[in-house]
């Protein structure tokens, strides 16, 4: 019997280095103080109340004979290249850590401190749904916090090409872009979109691609944006999972509502106005429709369609936060220059 106290060993160990994962990208990550002392209390816990068998423990502990460690090494399931992933997997190994001992505490007949980590283990399921819920919080919300809502169109953008254009944009500071291209091959896309995906992660910009929820999870986009003749909202969201923002084009407001019941993280609202860069456009919905979001609507909306530089203040003093322009952005002789005066015009 004196080997369960070997498993228990190394599920401890297992169960302290994951919340230590966590609990250090709660504090330096996210700065959440309160999931940060949640986490290390947690910790302390799940040490402590073993101390009185430690010296069993440490006795039992035979790291460089321990025979999974060869298999570990050959198995490639540490591939995780995404902060969510490592979360999810290290509240996994938390909760698996701790069944294990709680079972082995029981096959030794000790029942009581097998049920207090029984309770730990529930305190970490419930650990876990805050934490993603914090996660969530400050990953997606933040997204369309902003002005300008930039959308490329490289048959617009004077010979430059997008990857040039969105350099220029991210140089003034703009916070959120679409890649939208409607007439290159698919495998031109996916490149673009490989660069670009690259460009905003170093900048802190969120990247959405339009139409194709593929290639947006492909390239891991920060979100899709769908329009009326697409996919499901809640088809899509099934597929892309709660970490992807979804934006669907509306047009009325039954499609607004039903954006909204669908799961959509934000609307598209337009065209506002006679727009030629679309080909398949349907007709102005005008300031009206907008209005009737500005009142009704209470996820965040962006207002598409025609908007320059001369009718953008109407556009916000008509209710919305964050505009959407095409060619007025990309086809502009200096980008960043015209960016900075829409800027400029939005605060009078
Ligand atoms: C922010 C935003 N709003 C609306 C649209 C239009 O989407 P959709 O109706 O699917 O038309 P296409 O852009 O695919 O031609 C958008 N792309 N972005
Ligand atoms: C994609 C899209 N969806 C509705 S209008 C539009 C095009 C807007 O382009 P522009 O800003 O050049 O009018
Ligand atoms: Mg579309």
């Amino acid at each position: 019997m004196k080997e369960l106290f070997r498993i228990i060993d190394a599920n401890i160990n297992r169960a302290s280095e994951g919340i230590r994962v966590l609990e250090d990208i709660a504090r330096f990550y996210y700065n959440n103080a309160s999931l940060t002392e949640k986490l290390k209390r947690l910790r302390h816990e799940i040490r402590k109340n073993i101390m009185e068998y430690l010296p069993q423990c440490i006795s039992e502990r035979n790291a460089l004979d321990d025979v999974g460690l060869p298999v570990s090494g050959s198995l490639n399931v540490d591939g995780r290249n995404d902060l969510f992933e490592v979360i999810a997997a290290n509240f996994k190994r938390c909760q698996e850590a701790l069944r294990v001992i709680e079972e082995n505490l029981k096959l030794l007949g000790k029942y009581q401190l097998s049920k207090l980590y029984e309770r730990l283990r529930f305190e970490c399921y419930t650990l876990e749904k805050e934490y993603i819920s914090a996660d969530w919080a400050l990953e997606k919300r933040k997204k369309l916090d902003t002005d300008i809502y930039c959308i490329t169109a490289e048959e617009y953008s004077r010979g430059r090409t997008n990857i040039e254009v969105v350099a220029q944009m991210i140089e003034a500071g703009i916070k959120i872009i679409q890649y939208r291209e409607k007439d290159k091959k698919l495998i031109d896309k996916y490149r673009e979109c490989v660069q670009i995906r690259e460009m905003t992660q170093k900048a802190g910009v969120t990247f959405i691609v339009n139409d194709h929820v593929d290639l947006a999870m492909m390239i891991r986009a920060d979100g899709v944006h769908i329009g009326q003749d697409d996919l499901p909202v809640e088809k899509v969201r099934e597929l892309v999972g709660e970490r992807m923002i979804i934006g669907v084009s509306t047009h009325s407001p039954e499609q607004a509502q039903k954006a909204v019941a669908g799961g959509a993280d934000y609307i598209g609202v337009g065209p506002i106005y006679r727009t030629f860069t679309k080909k398949d456009v349907c007709q102005p919905v005008g300031l009206e429709y907008l209005e009737y979001v500005v009142q009704n609507i209470d996820i965040p909306f962006v207002a598409i369609g025609g908007i320059k530089e001369h009718n953008v203040l109407e556009v916000k003093r008509a209710g919305a936060k964050c505009i959407a322009m095409v060619t007025e952005i990309v086809g502009a002789d200096d980008i960043k220059a015209k960016i900075e005066s829409i800027r400029r015009r939005l605060t009078w």
